[in-house]
């Protein structure tokens, strides 16, 4: 239920900001605590532990009963009345806090750290956490298949630098480039949970959650994402520097590849300093940083990656439908992760591909090592997340009892790839002897199922500590002696209803009725008259009880001793655990990958230095496998001339062999844009080292893939259909190259007919005559088909469909050939426009045709 947010002025109504507290010592010892707290944490909403709540006060209190819809309640806060208050349950903080996160929100958690049993006055209290959406490590907070990354910017006039991390994994990596849009496209592509922006702006320090604008953040930082602004102070030169030396313990930046690139560590120093801060006491745990630059890898620009259904579909944004759902067949979340990783930075060397391809090959040929491979990785946990966990100090028993199960499978994964040849399966051959040996200690010392909490004993094993074992027995014989009081009371009283119970008020004590209470012995003392029973203790009870009560919490104290030593062992492995994890995830992808060849009949690309493109019956890898077994028509794409200078040949089917530059003609709904796109995946497949839905497959490596399929309103930045795909052509014209693939589909439609047209002509010609990119140029415009008799490096292909008298049969075969009509008016008859529409219709067109002399015209112009 939620509240409306009270009149703050009324004298009857709990007061809903800090700042209409005019004198602060008029408020309880513990309110004022908490305003101190809440001043140095303006921006994000303070969880003060009270008891068994974490609560919030004043506006926070107002903020997350709205946000999670919590009753808003108040309390007295001295002598300024009421305060508005809202609270959660302190063991369910994870699900609450998680709710304000995904919404945005940043929140500090204040906790009591001392009990308050012992505390003289006011409970101490600490702020132990904070919780941002970039800066989640908690299991339940994160998605298992996908990084949660948090980035950090710099802008100097028209330069960038870039870094960003994902605490949970420990990826840590930087960059610096020199054009915002550029910036732009690779925020887009790492999806940040938050980025960190420097700034002089007075909001310092606040967290704008997306959507939410400030004119301290540049134009080129999308608005999807939530931005924190900083002070610029760690993301100074000096700052950063010093903090990325003091972290990876070096002497220089050299090693780290970004000494020359004081942008890139200046957001890589701004980037740590501010995680430090978030995680408090416990110590972050970051690989090595590593530096890389754009070009380092396939670029496939924001809309590209949407148009190709990437990880999303353009339709609803549903992973089902996208490029991912339909390859990923990977059994770890480690892999999951990779896998997305992969696809969203294509290769660009053959090398790279080509060790990928034989991992993926090897599998597909060794069929029971791929299926035992595949079984076995289900049995590994992820590693990445775990290490990261234990290495900060925030792993439970059950995650150490994960990580040991997880090294144990490692020699048997070893054994399997024994005699493997290809370079990823040879990675696991060789396991460290150290993590052998952490399994074996972890499994040696905690117990087989051990519970959450970490500091109420029965985590560890009898035999491990001489200790904790007598201490045990202690305790163990002591809780006999208890456990025999009941029998051996009932026999020495002659009171067969005697019982022997224990309550967190009076510890143990004896229960007998009240008829019998005449009987007691001598050395009972009273302690509780209830309505039918008195309740008793001994000295020799409370003698045992409290012998038992110390050795429990001394016991419990070195349970919790041992295992942090045992955790921070794992800690200390980290590095080699996540060299471990990075084999196991690779590997994982591959035998996926190759899991999908062998199932849907996929084949290994030969990969070229050259400009050519050829997929003999590729198909789309999504829709195929959204339709019915073999009702996917496959199709072959030849394109990119072997010299640049382009001769036209033809092949044994007659076609055209190597144009650059494709027009791809055919009705609607024939399957133009499938095709498209399916060029482009299947490029994209190969570039990641994977097989292709394809018999055979020659690829040159391409430098960037561009796509510009369909148009939508972008009413965010409220720019009309064709000024958005206007924007986009213009961004391919200027950045595709010889060695780009550019697939366009139906450039132009957006305005009148011959303004369209026109456009579509001239950017054809000048992709084929000036850029000679690899492109596939889908129209409606059969006006089009016009250039291939000009310009020699063009062709046009056709999707075919069957005319019968009363339907149009869609064939979806691409062959060569250019449409010689449109099919909308044949589509409106289908669709029952009146017979008398249809005959008008054909008359407009003809006499159009007759008197524009388009064809005429464009020849002139040659
Ligand atoms: N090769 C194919 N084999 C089987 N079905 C196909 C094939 N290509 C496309 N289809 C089916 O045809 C439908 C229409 O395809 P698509 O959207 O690509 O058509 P289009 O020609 O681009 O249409 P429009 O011009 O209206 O955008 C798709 O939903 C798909 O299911």
């Amino acid at each position: 239920m939620t509240n409306p947010t009270p009149e703050p002025n009324s004298p009857n109504t709990p007061l809903t900001d800090t700042n209409l507290v005019e004198d602060r010592s008029k408020l309880s010892k513990m309110y004022q605590h908490y305003v101190d707290m809440k001043d140095k944490y303006p921006h994000a909403l303070l969880l003060y532990r009270v008891g068994d709540f974490f609560e919030t006060f004043f506006q926070d209190a107002v903020t997350v009963s709205r946000e999670l819809e919590l009753v808003l309640t108040s309390k007295h806060g001295g002598d300024v009345g009421r305060v508005a208050m809202t609270g959660v349950p302190h063991h369910a903080w994870e699900r609450y806090t998680t709710q304000l996160v995904e919404k945005g929100y940043a929140v500090v958690i204040c906790d009591q750290v001392e009990d308050s049993a012992d505390a003289i006055g006011l409970v101490k209290r600490e702020v132990t956490r904070i919780l941002t959406p970039g800066t989640l490590l908690e299991e339940g907070m994160l998605k298992a298949s996908r990084n949660n990354y948090i980035a950090a910017v710099v802008i100097a006039v028209n330069h960038w630098g870039l870094a960003y991390a994902d605490i949970s994994t420990g990826e840590f990596l930087t960059s610096q480039g020199s054009n915002l849009d550029n910036l732009t496209q690779e925020l887009m592509r790492l999806q940040p949970a938050e980025v960190l922006f420097p700034t002089n702006a007075p909001d310092l320090g606040s967290l704008l959650r997306p959507g939410e604008t400030s004119p301290s953040l540049p134009q080129c930082l999308p608005p999807s994402f939530c931005y924190s602004l900083r002070s610029q102070v760690p993301f100074s030169q000096a700052e950063a520097k010093s903090k990325l030396l003091q972290k990876f313990k070096m002497r220089s930046l050299e090693g780290l590849g970004c000494e020359h690139l004081p942008l890139a560590v200046r957001a890589a120093g701004g980037l740590l300093d501010y995680i430090e801060d978030t995680q408090k006491a416990n110590p972050v745990s970051l690989q090595l940083l590593r530096t890389y630059t754009l070009t380092d890898y396939l670029i496939v620009d924001h809309q590209t990656r949407r148009n190709l259904e990437i990880t999303q579909t353009v339709r609803d944004g549903t992973f089902h439908g996208s490029l991912l759902w339909a390859l990923d067949r990977t059994s770890t979340a480690m892999g999951s992760r990779a896998l997305r990783r992969w696809l969203l930075q294509p290769l660009l060397e053959i090398k790279g591909i080509k060790s990928r391809q034989d991992t993926i090959q090897e599998l597909i040929e060794n069929t029971p090592l791929r299926q035992d491979i595949r079984q076995l990785l289900k049995q590994i946990y992820d590693l990445e997340r775990l290490t990261v966990r234990a290495a900060s100090g925030r792993a439970n028993a059950r995650d150490l009892v994960a990580l040991a199960d997880s090294f144990s499978r490692l020699p048997e994964l070893s054994r399997l790839v024994a005699n493997a040849k290809s370079p990823f399966l040879k990675a696991l051959q060789k396991v460290p002897p150290v993590l052998e040996e952490l399994a074996e200690k972890i499994q040696a010392h905690i117990v087989e199922s051990p519970p959450i909490h970490l500091k109420e004993g029965g985590l560890i094993r009898a035999g491990i500590n001489t200790l904790l074992d007598e201490r045990k027995a202690t305790v163990e014989s002591d809780q006999q002696w208890i456990a025999n009081l009941e029998v051996d009371e009932r026999a020495r009283t002659g009171i067969p209803t005697l019982k022997v119970g224990f309550n967190k008020t009076f510890g143990y004590y004896i229960s007998i009725s009240r008829s019998k209470s005449d009987q007691v012995p001598d050395n009972y003392i009273r302690k509780q008259t209830l309505t039918n029973e008195e309740r008793y203790i001994t000295p020799d009870l409370k003698e045992r009880e409290a012998r038992i009560l110390t050795a429990r919490d001394d016991l419990n104290q070195l349970e919790y001793q041992i295992f942090n030593a045992l955790r921070d062992e794992v800690g200390n492995q980290a590095e080699i655990i996540r060299n471990v994890s990075r084999a196991v995830a690779a590997a994982d992808v591959l035998s996926g990958l190759a899991q999908l060849a062998a199932h849907q009949g996929y084949c290994r690309p030969e990969m070229l230095t050259g400009r050519e493109i050829e997929v003999i019956d590729g198909r789309h890898p999504v829709v195929e496998q959204s339709l019915p077994s073999g009702f996917f028509v496959p199709n072959s794409t030849r394109l990119g001339d072997k010299e640049t200078n382009y001769r036209a040949t033809e092949d044994t089917e007659g076609l055209s062999l190597y144009p650059d530059l494709v027009i791809l003609t055919g009705p609607n709904a024939s399957g133009k844009s499938c095709y498209l796109r399916q060029v482009g995946l299947i490029q994209l497949m190969a570039q990641v080292g994977s097989f292709v839905p394809a018999r055979s497959a020659r690829l040159g490596i391409c430098d960037r893939i561009f796509t510009r399929v369909g148009a939508v309103d972008d009413l965010a930045t409220g720019q009309s259909t064709f000024m958005v795909e206007m924007n986009e052509t213009a961004n391919i014209l200027n950045h595709a190259t010889l060695k780009s693939l550019v697939l366009l589909d139906e450039i132009g439609r957006g305005t009148a007919t011959f303004d369209g047209l026109s456009i579509a002509w001239a950017v054809a010609e000048y992709l084929a005559v000036d850029i000679k990119s690899r492109t596939i140029f889908a129209t409606h415009y059969h006006e089009l088909n016009e250039l291939a008799t000009i310009i020699s490096n063009v062709a046009n292909y056709q999707v075919t469909v069957k005319e019968l008298p009363d339907q149009i049969i869609f064939l979806h075969q691409v062959q060569p050939g250019g449409a010689d009509k449109s099919y909308g008016i044949e589509a409106g008859r289908l669709a029952g426009l009146p017979p008398v529409v249809i005959q008008r219709a054909k008359q407009v067109m003809t006499q159009i045709e007759k008197h524009s002399k388009i064809a005429m015209g464009l020849q002139n112009l040659e």
